[in-house]
């Protein structure tokens, strides 16, 4: 029964928050999950007691991420702890035994280039409730760059979170030929580092919702 209701599936992480009202803008619209950048070098970058801070306006059923670059263990436990994170995104050369010794949900993150075997990192990483798909990039992430996406296995085992370079202008191309589990994005919906534009945001979610449109037609 079509009951006209539209209802999206492609979930919608916004990651890099530092502002109060870009939070607030954002879970307004209806994302699924807002992350903080707990990696001290980034420019987006947030200490534990202000992501707690930031955590404590997320709604339940909402994820709250915390993204870590190769972070000593006791400074991840305390941010889990602090914040109250939902599920850890590890950006750096993190291990599987180190991803899984916190006893939460978490992701990988993988920079994609020509040579990086896809469903090698997905059987190494089986743990992880799924792979962020990112651009390569010096800096770990959240570089604006986009990847080659023909490089995406058509089955890569895990559920797949298609980031890098992801904007309001081809995200509905992304979800219409690629149909990732979720997307995430970060410089694509900003005006500044770490400053959010909400009306950027919603163009997002308006363009994975046509980028669904077009897959189901
Ligand atoms: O945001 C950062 O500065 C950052 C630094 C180091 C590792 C990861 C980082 N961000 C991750 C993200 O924001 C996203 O998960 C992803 O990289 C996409 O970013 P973007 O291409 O800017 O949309």
């Amino acid at each position: 029964m079509n009951t006209g209701i539209n209802v999206r599936r492609t979930r919608i992480k916004v990651c890099g928050f530092t502002r109060e009202a870009d939070l607030d803008g954002a879970l307004a619209l209806g994302v699924d999950a807002v992350g903080f950048v707990l990696y001290p070098p980034s420019p987006r970058a947030v200490s534990i007691a202000r992501a707690a801070e930031l955590a404590r306006r997320v709604p339940p059923f909402v994820c709250r991420v915390g993204l870590f670059v190769n972070e000593a263990p006791e400074v991840v436990e305390q941010a889990v702890r602090e914040a109250g994170l939902d599920l850890l995104q590890f950006h750096g050369d993190e291990s599987p035994e180190y991803c899984e010794r916190f006893g939460r949900p978490w992701i990988k993150a993988v920079r994609v280039r020509p040579e990086t075997d896809l469903l090698e990192c997905a059987r190494l990483y089986r743990g992880a409730r799924g792979l962020l798909l990112d651009a390569w990039s010096e800096a770990w992430g959240g570089s604006g760059k986009r990847f080659d996406w023909t490089l995406i296995p058509a089955d890569l085992g895990l559920p797949l979170i298609l980031s890098g370079g992801l904007d309001p202008d081809n995200v509905a191309d992304a979800v219409a030929n690629i149909r990732p589990m979720a997307v995430d994005v970060s410089s694509g919906v900003e005006s500044g580092k770490g400053i959010k534009d909400v009306a950027r945001v919603a163009a997002f979610i308006s363009g994975v919702e046509h980028g669904e449109a077009r897959s189901a037609g």
